[in-house]
């Protein structure tokens, strides 16, 4: 088994609100290992864009901290890349030209001109994007933007990859596409990765582990579960798979007595008078 690759150790994260301190996150533990495949998963609001920031280093843990490879997390670097629900492709770029920001970016030293321009191409053609190179995001479709997106991302070698719902905008058969070909490259440059999703089938599909959080305020880790499906994985053949089935079970269990929980809170009292308006816990049951 490889060693700790990142650490979360007791993380709190307070926030000021005119109200005073909202403790979003309290004392988060959490060691995750080299090439792990780790989704978070929870009810609207509970925190799991917060903890991907604090790894992301857009966010300063108010207590505890972020360790990567054995360097505590400050800011913001190119070894963590992150994917976000909307692609975030520069508009008045090409395709080539937004992949190739990023690489001059972290490369720009280390590797020669045609090297970088090899390096690209090679990035675009893992989505399957080569072919639109040299059109706008403007001109492509949502889930072709969000595949440039991964390619960006995976085009600066991250060890580890940040994906916050990376597929939530996406079509069924886009989302089913990409979370293929996420698997293959994921297996083939064995990065760690972290991703937030509401969709438990999409969560038992690519993880090697799922981290349950519970409600906020004060969120931390409720369960931590190892799902162990061999892999190449395929959804087809894995519907059927009795581990399968658990798996996605237990989540749902999970998710259920979150639900309730929630529902009981806000039936004893209307209002929280923390959080903002637009981060209330909202019933995703459907797809979480
Ligand atoms: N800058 C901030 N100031 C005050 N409160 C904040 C701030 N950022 C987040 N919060 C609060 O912290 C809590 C966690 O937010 P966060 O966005 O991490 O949740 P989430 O689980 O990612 O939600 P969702 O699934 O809806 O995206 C929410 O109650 C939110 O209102």
């Amino acid at each position: 088994m490889s060693k700790t690759h990142l650490e979360l150790t007791g993380v709190e994260m307070a926030f000021d609100t005119p109200k005073g301190a909202f403790i979003a996150l309290d004392n988060i533990n959490l060691k995750i290992r080299k090439g792990e495949f780790v989704s978070l998963i929870g009810h609207s609001g509970c925190g799991k864009s917060t903890v991907l920031n604090i790894v992301a280093g857009l966010l300063q843990a108010t207590k505890g901290g972020c360790v990567l490879d054995g360097h505590e997390v400050n800011s913001p670097g190119p070894e963590r890349a992150v994917v976000f629900q909307n692609h975030a492709l520069m508009p008045w770029l090409t395709v080539y030209e937004n992949v190739e920001l990023a690489v001059q970016q972290v490369f720009r030293k280390t590797m020669g001109k045609q090297e970088r321009r090899d390096w690209i191409h090679h990035n675009l053609e893992l989505v399957n994007m080569a072919h639109a190179a040299d059109k706008r995001p403007g001109e492509v479709s949502g889930g072709m933007a969000q595949r440039v997106g991964i390619a960006r991302a995976l085009a600066m070698k991250p060890s580890v990859l940040l994906m916050d719902e990376p597929f939530g905008a996406l079509d069924a058969l886009t989302r089913a596409h990409l979370q293929d070909s996420l698997m293959e490259i994921q297996q083939e440059l064995n990065n760690t990765v972290i991703m937030i999703t509401h969709d438990v089938d999409e969560a038992v599909l690519l993880s090697d582990r799922i981290i349950m959080m519970t409600n906020g305020p004060e969120a931390t880790v409720g369960e931590d579960l190892y799902i162990d499906l061999p892999r190449p994985r395929n959804r087809v053949t894995l519907a059927d798979n009795p581990e399968y089935v658990h798996y996605r079970q237990e989540v749902l269990r999970f998710l259920y007595e979150k639900q309730r929980k929630l529902e009981h809170i806000s039936s004893r009292r209307p209002e929280r008078p923390e959080a903002s308006d637009d981060k209330q816990p909202k019933a995703r049951a459907a797809r979480a």
